[in-house]
């Protein structure tokens, strides 16, 4: 059975993003594409340091000396998954926390595959839209392409189970965020469906969930804390904002303007 959600504890998660604009981790990020500048730059805006270290022959030996490391399957080829498969072995060697990111599980059958055996590796959090939770639970939950079909409280019984059965924290996404344990449900509500109207946003936030990993406040908080920046900056960058692409730009400033008692006050009950 599902636990009732719990509202996020907002002054914990300003103490996690004060932590993680000190730290500056430095995030080895192999995703997609797509995605791939934007990412880059909404890891600068939030204060992490971003590295695209792409190739099987580096990506071990970055993934050692990075602060986290994020694992996105949205354009994934064979070169990149075997380089995705050193980087979480050199990982899980030198305590690296490592992020997945499983975009289109479930529409498709190879990359499910592939992020259902990336699970034996123990993620420190998985970070996805309800269809892809869904079916990286083994339901049937193909979203249409690396869009979901589903809201994002109807993954929760399948977070629920990917946290017992991998020891993982579980991010679901959408109109609420839910941060999921073996334990709790805590429930980041608010942002802007603008945010799915700019393709990278979500891979972009797994990307802050690398870099709340590897900042070095308790871990729940500060995935806590990100989603809620995203969400925050989402919702001051709507009005500023003509379409899209001012869109784009509007959240990677605010992004970088945004503080801890910017997110205490918006969340703190
Ligand atoms: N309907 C919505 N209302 C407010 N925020 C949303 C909504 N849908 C998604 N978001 C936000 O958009 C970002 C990307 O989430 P999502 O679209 O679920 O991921 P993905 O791009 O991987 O499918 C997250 O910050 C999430 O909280
Ligand atoms: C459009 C697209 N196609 C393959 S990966 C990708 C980006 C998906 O980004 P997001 O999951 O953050 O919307
Ligand atoms: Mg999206």
């Amino acid at each position: 059975m599902t636990l009732p959600a719990q509202t996020f504890d907002a002054r914990a998660a300003a103490a996690a993003l004060a932590a993680l604009r000190a730290s500056a981790p430095l995030v080895h990020c192999l995703t997609n594409q797509v995605v791939s500048n934007f990412t880059a730059n909404v890891l600068l805006a939030a204060g992490a340091a971003p590295a695209m270290v792409v190739a099987e022959e580096e990506a071990g030996e970055f993934a050692a000396l990075a602060s986290a490391l994020l694992i996105n399957v949205g354009t994934l080829e064979r070169p990149q998954a075997a380089a995705m498969r050193a980087a979480i072995g050199a990982a899980n060697l030198t305590g690296t926390p490592w992020v997945l990111d499983p975009v289109a599980v479930g529409a498709l059958g190879w990359r499910t595959a592939f992020c259902r055996e990336l699970l034996a590796f123990s993620p420190a959090v998985i970070r996805g839209n309800a269809s892809e939770i869904i079916a990286l639970a083994g339901g049937t939950g193909a979203g249409r392409g690396v869009d979901s079909t589903a809201q994002s409280d109807a993954a929760l019984e399948a977070a629920r189970a990917l946290a017992r059965e991998h020891g993982s924290l579980v991010l679901v996404t959408g109109a609420t965020d839910y941060l999921v344990d073996a334990h709790a449900v805590r429930a980041i509500a608010g942002g802007t469906p603008r945010l799915q109207q700019v393709t990278g946003t979500g891979c972009a936030l797994s990307a802050l969930v690398a870099a709340a990993c590897g900042c070095g406040a308790p871990r729940m908080d500060a995935v806590a804390a990100v989603s809620a920046l995203m969400k925050l900056a989402g919702e001051r960058a709507a009005p500023e904002s003509r379409g899209s692409g001012s869109f784009a730009v509007a959240l990677l400033d605010e992004l970088g303007t945004l503080g801890g008692e910017d997110l205490a006050a918006r969340w703190f009950a």
